[in-house]
């Protein structure tokens, strides 16, 4: 399609409203000024060194009690200033910061939450391979709203199923924001010269079927049974019990991996594992597995802890951790089928259970 016919992204959520009366302009003003935040970050990335992001001497860890790298306050701060006077917000929520960030009282208030993770992959960033910024927009609660108080961790404590959008950018060899308003999942590309993200994928649909998976092998001592069992079948390809060979992947970087399902299906696993018995996964609930879900599953594809669908959790607390499996719905489903039945947990044939990579 020629390059004057592309909508941009102001031009696709102003049709989006005029599709579904019910999205509100604050919604797009919202958005809008996340996709700047992004902007502003992948010109921050794309600097590196270049860049003014100093190192935090001695290195800052932030409340994941993980080491923080420069890139990851900068992209934190980008996301706060350019959203606390947008006017939509009621308040914010960063994997950066310990607790709820409250919008100014000399800033308007709107109705949303923004909860994100504004670097993610940010162990890439040294060796120069994708990263990305990932967010969620909740409705802020009714009596938050009409009292205009600021939200306080409650508050932001909704099911996946709430989200009212969600998105990720993706700073790569192209800059990508990817985005579901609920109506589906779209892409668009930053067009370098315009500055403007421009439609380049109107309806992202993950195949039901693949042959490639995403794990961390390094973990593989620590995974419970039936995750053992599925990537076991999968490494025994065409000789083992699916009949199939399977290809593998690991970026460690979910923005990165997320996209690569949404382009041509796979299934990404960081389950529950047995490693730190105390934490319920690695990944972050509400600002990674909630807003990836909703993306794969407007997408057709499915997301799930292996236990239950990812979206229908209630979460305990604004940095709660949890297994998270998704991707193909085909591949998912055979992932929880295998967490129900116990009974099929370990493979049957001893062969080829010796044959396994991966065996404890
Ligand atoms: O280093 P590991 O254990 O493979 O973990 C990789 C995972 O951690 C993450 O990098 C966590 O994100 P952050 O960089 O935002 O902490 C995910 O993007 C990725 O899937
Ligand atoms: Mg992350
Ligand atoms: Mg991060």
């Amino acid at each position: 399609m020629p390059l004057s016919h592309r909508p941009t992204l102001t031009q696709y959520l102003i049709e989006q409203r005029r599709r579904f009366p019910g999205a509100s302009g604050e919604l797009n003003a919202l958005i809008l000024d996340v996709a700047l935040a992004a902007k502003a970050i992948a010109r921050a990335v794309k600097l590196g060194e270049l860049g003014s992001a100093a190192p935090a001497t001695p290195a800052a860890v932030n409340v994941q009690g993980e080491e923080q790298k420069p890139l990851d306050v900068l992209a934190n701060e980008v996301f706060l200033c350019r959203n606390e006077g947008s006017g939509t917000l009621a308040g914010m929520a960063s994997e950066e910061m310990e607790a709820p960030y409250p919008i100014p009282d000399s800033q308007p208030r709107g109705k949303y939450l923004l909860l994100f993770d504004p670097l993610d992959g940010s162990s890439n960033i040294d060796v120069n391979v994708s990263v990305g910024s990932i967010f969620s927009i909740l409705r802020a609660p009714q009596d938050v709203v009409d009292s205009g108080r600021a939200p306080v961790e409650a508050d932001f404590l909704q099911p996946g199923a709430a989200q009212v959008a969600a998105g990720y950018a993706l700073y790569g060899p192209t800059t990508m924001l990817v985005l579901s308003v609920g109506h589906g999942t779209v892409g668009f590309t930053l067009h370098p010269d315009l500055g403007e993200f421009m439609l380049t994928h109107p309806d992202l649909q993950v195949p039901p079927d693949t042959r490639e998976f995403a794990i961390n092998a390094s973990n593989s001592r620590f995974w419970e049974p039936p995750i053992k069992r599925y990537v076991d079948e999968c490494l025994a390809g065409a000789s083992g019990a699916r009949g199939k060979d399977f290809n593998m992947r690991w970026i460690a970087s979910l923005v990165a991996e997320t996209h690569r399902i949404l382009m041509r299906g796979g299934v990404f696993m960081y389950p529950r594992d047995r490693k730190e018995p105390a934490r319920a996964g690695r990944l972050r609930l509400l600002y990674e597995a909630n807003p990836v879900g909703f993306l794969i599953e407007q997408a057709g594809g499915r997301a799930s802890t292996g236990l239950q669908p990812v979206l229908g959790v209630r979460p305990g607390a604004l940095h709660q951790r949890i297994g998270l499996v998704f991707g193909s719905r085909h591949e998912v489903e055979r992932i929880e089928q295998y967490h129900r039945d116990p009974s099929e947990a370990e493979p049957a044939n001893p062969l080829f259970a010796e044959r396994s990579l991966f065996r404890a």
